[in-house]
């Protein structure tokens, strides 16, 4: 159905030098990234740059130590600012930030990128639509997204937004490699457009009426003439790269997909808008602003760059490319699987380790966003219930990469249970026994208290289960390893029955002591474990554990070792660290109804902290 006229470019050969020397960091520090051509690369494809960024040490003898401190660079995608966040855009961020404060607990640098993709025009639209200019509109929305990871307690460390002007002198230095390698055409393009996907459709792909079948909507007729990124000239080479390279894409599952989207011939696609104004001018070229590929793509690297005022590709990427992980929603795995790496290579850059395609959060089945309405407001769910109930509902109950329909009587029950019921109500009634019993100090250190105790051994399997489960990406598997620890405490408290020993006294009463330190070093091993998904209630933990915020904060993955609890700590005043949420009102009328939680003091969980 699309009709083209081709006509080249451009046709140079263009050269690309790997970096041989970057900044140097320090007097003795210096950075160097090796390239080398990936071992699976047969001479007859582009080849494939894989990068390994890695620091020479000097010794004081004068040689060289060599030891790797690659960052950890971990992306989500850059949200569109066509509207305000929704849970959807939140899933994939606490998602991500999960992961982050879980390879900062292993000790890694981590560069953990987000932010706003503010181009095109969607944007200039929903700007007219509330009177405002597209840069105001953009500000505006760009903010809402900030605010709610502070809500949310994300804790990233750089964002990104495509209107900055550094990451569009990156993008035009991007552009201008491809263009120089050949790789970018001019053509006119004719066919069906859905404005909300802000792409040309097959028609094969389209429901009734020519519509959308994301957003429901019928496509228009459009033709124009655009720029091109010869696509079709990295076949072989993704082939390649996907049937070497199976972490490539995961889950597993969705490698098979991105296979058969290659096997069934790569199309050229155009990157380049006649019509749109909001965006970045083509280089030498400004009837034409560059399309959201080649522009939001790149702020992946862009956000790299640490030098604001003369940002380059190079700089940006020396800064850590390649990504170890773009963690996206199934919706763009196309982008980020195939075109993302083709355009990489024809720009001589190292492609991403791995591109980690998540499921949908739905509503009635449907994908909930922004262009259908059909969201969940999650700052709504954080005023109501706060960020850990928020972070461990999701990451808990929704296997991740697979999708998971969202309901409130569901929400409530699982947080209550787990986190009121497990965790909270086994740390408080340990800590009123403690306080009632020993003063709240323990009398001895928690080594000594489990000797021969097959419970340390427990707790021991299950942290280094939860450790593996990280380590793999599977998010509800190592909440659920976090909580079979809280169940295995719960267990060994109503076995042993401490308060009963007190009341014996003698022998029985220091066996009561131990059970009761040994429970509380299990409840800070949960601390550290959960503190990737819930933060804010693992600090709570830790506090009543007598431990300050900065001890909190310089807490590593090491020390969910047994043996962190030592005679003498003073634990704080019993507290509960999670509010039970009450369900007050059943039957028909729910959505009028308001819920409310039973702890009157819900306040932020800093001030909480202050106050513990
Ligand atoms: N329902 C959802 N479930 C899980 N993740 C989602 C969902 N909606 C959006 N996301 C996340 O946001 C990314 C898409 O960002 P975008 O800003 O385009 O949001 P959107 O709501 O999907 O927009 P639209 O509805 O206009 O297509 C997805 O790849 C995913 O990371």
């Amino acid at each position: 159905m699309a009709g083209r006229v081709l006509f080249s470019l451009q046709n140079g050969v263009w050269l690309f030098s790997p970096l041989s020397s970057m900044n140097s960091k320090g007097k003795h520090l210096r950075n160097r990234l090796h390239f080398h051509r990936s071992p699976f690369s047969s001479p007859s494809s582009k080849s494939v740059m894989f990068c390994s960024c890695r620091s020479h040490l000097q010794s004081q003898s004068g040689g060289e130590e060599s030891i790797t401190i690659e960052p950890f660079v971990l992306t989500t995608p850059l949200y569109y600012v066509n509207a305000p966040p929704h849970m959807g855009s939140a899933y994939t961020t606490i998602a991500a930030d999960a992961i982050a404060r879980f390879q900062r607990l292993l000790g890694k640098k981590v560069i953990f990128v987000t932010g706003t993709d503010e181009h095109g025009e969607k944007i200039a639209t929903a700007a007219t639509a509330c009177g405002a200019s597209p840069s105001e509109h953009c500000d505006t929305i760009s903010h809402a997204y900030k605010m709610l990871w502070k809500d949310l307690d994300v804790s990233y460390d750089k964002f990104i937004r495509t209107t900055d002007p550094s990451h569009e002198a990156i993008v035009k230095e991007f552009y201008s490699r491809v263009l120089g390698n050949g790789d970018i055409y001019r053509a006119d393009y004719e066919g069906l457009y859905c404005i909300n996907c802000e792409e040309y459709k097959d028609e094969k792909e389209l429901l009734d009426n020519n519509c959308c079948p994301i957003h429901l909507k019928p496509c228009v007729q459009r033709k124009e003439d655009n720029y091109f990124f010869a696509l079709s000239k990295y076949q072989k080479s993704l082939e390649e790269v996907l049937a070497h390279n199976p972490d490539f894409v995961q889950p597993s599952f969705r490698l098979n997909e991105v296979q058969s989207w290659v096997r069934s011939g790569l199309r050229d696609f155009s990157i380049s808008r006649a019509s749109v104004d909001w965006g970045i001018p083509v280089p030498n070229d400004n009837k034409q602003t560059i399309y959201v590929w080649f522009d939001a793509l790149l702020g992946y690297i862009s956000a790299l760059s640490e030098n604001k005022e003369k940002p380059t590709l190079q700089g940006a990427v020396s800064s850590g490319w390649p990504a170890s992980l773009h963690l996206i929603g199934k919706d763009i795995l196309r982008f980020h699987a195939v075109y993302w790496p083709a355009m990489l290579m024809s720009a001589g850059l190292s492609i991403p380790r791995t591109v980690f395609g998540h499921g949908f959060l739905t509503k009635d089945g449907m994908k909930m966003g922004k262009s259908l309405g059909n969201t969940l407001d999650p700052k709504d769910l954080v005023n109501r219930f706060g960020s850990d109930a928020v972070r461990y509902f999701f990451l808990r109950e929704v296997e991740f990469g697979s999708d998971g329909d969202y309901s409130e009587d569901r929400f409530i029950n699982i947080v209550n249970a787990h986190l009121a019921n497990t965790i909270g109500n086994l740390l408080n009634r340990t800590l009123g026994l403690l306080k009632k019993n020993c003063q709240s100090t323990l009398a001895v250190d928690s080594t000594i208290a489990a000797e021969g105790n097959a419970f340390k051994g427990t707790v021991e399997k299950l942290v280094e289960k939860a450790r593996i489960h990280y380590e793999s990406l599977s998010l509800s598997s190592a909440c659920e390893a976090v909580l079979e620890i809280g169940n295995a405490g719960n267990l060994y408290m109503d076995d042993h029955a401490p308060w009963s020993l007190f009341k014996k006294g003698g022998a029985a009463s220091e066996a009561a002591v131990k059970d009761l330190v040994t429970i509380l070093e299990a409840m800070r091993i949960i601390a550290i474990a959960l503190s990737p998904i819930a933060p804010s209630l693992s600090l709570r933990i830790y506090a009543q554990l007598g431990y300050s915020k900065d001890q909190f904060d310089a807490t590593t993955w090491s020390d969910t070792k047994w043996g962190g609890l030592k005679q003498g700590q003073v634990m704080a005043q019993p507290k509960p660290v999670f509010a039970r949420i009450e369900n007050l009102v059943e039957g028909d009328n729910r959505e009028a109804s308001e819920r409310l939680v039973k702890d009157k003091s819900r306040v932020p969980q800093t001030q909480r902290f202050a106050e513990a």
